[in-house]
Formats: C-alpha cells, structure tokens, sequence
C-alpha cells in the first residue's frame, strides 16, 4: 500500500489516486504577501469536550487520537466556513531531522512537525460520507516548532511507548485538544485536499499563522511488531500547485 519510502511515496500515489494531479491539492506553501484579507471571515469556534477523546493508535501512517463523534459536543464553527463540522481525530505528520516535517511551508520553510484537527461536516451522515463532498471537511493544521514541551502535547507523547508499531492503539480519555492551539487563532484559508491517499478534494483548510512548541519525538515505527526497524519520519506530503486558487487570511 501506499507510504512515504522509495516505492510508495508522494510520487507514485498518482497512479492508484489520479486525482493527486487534480486542481484543488494539499499542502501548498503559504506565501503570506500573497494572501488576501478577507473580512468577511469570522474567528474560529472550537468547542471540544475532553470526554469525546476516545483511543490512540498507530496507523501506520501517523498517531491518530480519536474522538467520539456521534453528537455535536466537540465541533468546529464559524471560521471560513459555514454549518458545524464535528471533530474526528486529530494527527501529525514529521520530519526525520528539525528542517522538515510540516507539510504546508511558509515562504518555502518548513517546521519540524504539523498538527491536524480533522472535522466533518454534520449535513452529511458520517465522516466517510463527507470525504467524498466539496465541504464535507475542514482541517485545522497547527505548525510546531522546537522550543520548551507543551506540557498538554506531553500527554499525548507519553502514550508513545505503547503504540510504537502499526496497529496498536491504547486508551486515551479526557483530553481537550484546544489545549493543543497557540494563543492567536489568526489562520489562512484555501480550499485542498486529504494530504495522504485517498487525497479526496474535499478540505476546507484552515492554517494557523501562529505556531506552538513542542520537545520533538521520533519514536513510532512505521512498521508492525516483528517487521523490522521503519523509523514514522517524513510522513508528509511536499507542496502541491495551487493552480489559481485563492489564499486568504482573516487578519492583515
Ligand atoms: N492529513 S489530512 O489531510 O489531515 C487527512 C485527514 C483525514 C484523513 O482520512 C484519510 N483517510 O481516511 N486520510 C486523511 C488525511
Ligand atoms: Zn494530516
């Protein structure tokens, strides 16, 4: 299946995932001089129920910490976009050294590690059912860069130990991901993509100007127990073309 190595990469998903070549891709490199304020755009609404936090897995990809989503108890409004979106999981994607590892840039550059918080809009049934749509989803990506641990991102790390393979997960309860967010919600907007396959065109992105720090980890596998040694480093996706799409912010 599909990965980040030599034969599997960013480079070949086009030939099982054709639409990896389509006109609404993610990430993008985010040239800020580029963007256009748009004051029409409202402040994010994120409310999330550390109840909701529901398991940690590995999956093979990324650590995923899931979120029960059959109510409207942790959801994201307002922002860019319009309706309730209810939040799923939330994930990273990072780098084998502090140089890479994010996968929108700004100006180019990229930070060491970013953060997903993956929402599905609730005029459709399910979050499967959303992936396929226009507007079916929005992701809230927050950059890290290297600095003093975030002591809530502690919690989640800590659980590292017991899901380093593919496959395994453990539980993971009461935790509130906007402890997970930097102090200005201030963000870029664009329409894109799932960043890994199946790269369904069907993100509202919603990017944070403002980034958080972390102590970095490189300790998951990407492999099963008893697979060999598969460092999880470098799984992101490099920037795709923004082929005419529009960029705006929500602050000058
Ligand atoms: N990396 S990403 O674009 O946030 C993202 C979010 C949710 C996803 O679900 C996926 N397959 O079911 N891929 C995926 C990527
Ligand atoms: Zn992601």
């Amino acid at each position: 299946g599909w990965g980040y190595g030599p034969s599997n990469g960013p480079d070949t998903w086009a030939e099982g995932y054709p639409v990896a070549n389509g006109p609404r891709q993610s990430p993008i490199n985010i040239v800020p001089k580029d963007a256009v304020f748009d004051s029409n755009l409202k402040p994010l609404k994120l409310q999330y129920d550390p109840s909701d936090a529901n398991g940690i897995l590995n999956s093979g990809h990324s650590f995923q910490v899931n979120f029960v989503d059959d109510t409207d108890s942790s959801t994201l409004t307002r922002g860019p976009i319009s309706g309730v979106y209810r939040l799923k999981q939330f994930h990273c994607h990072w780098g084998g050294s502090d140089d890479r590892g994010s996968e929108h840039t700004v100006n180019g550059i990229s930070f060491p590690c970013e953060l997903h918080l993956v929402h599905w809009n609730t005029k459709y049934p399910s979050f499967g059912d959303a992936a396929k749509q226009p507007d079916g989803l929005a992701v809230v990506g927050v950059f890290l860069r290297i600095g003093a641990a975030n002591p809530n991102l502690q919690k989640v790390l800590d659980c590292f130990g017991s899901i380093k393979n593919k496959g395994k997960q453990r539980s993971f309860v009461s935790f509130d991901p906007k402890t997970l967010l930097p102090p200005s919600l201030e963000y870029w907007t664009y329409d894109g993509s799932l960043t890994t396959p199946p790269l369904l065109e069907s993100v509202t992105w919603i990017v944070l100007k403002q980034a958080i720090t972390m102590e970095m980890f490189r300790n998951l596998q990407f492999s099963a127990e008893g697979e060999g040694q598969h460092d999880m480093v470098d799984n992101f996706r490099p920037p795709q073309p923004l082929k005419g799409r529009p960029l705006r912010a929500n602050f000058r």
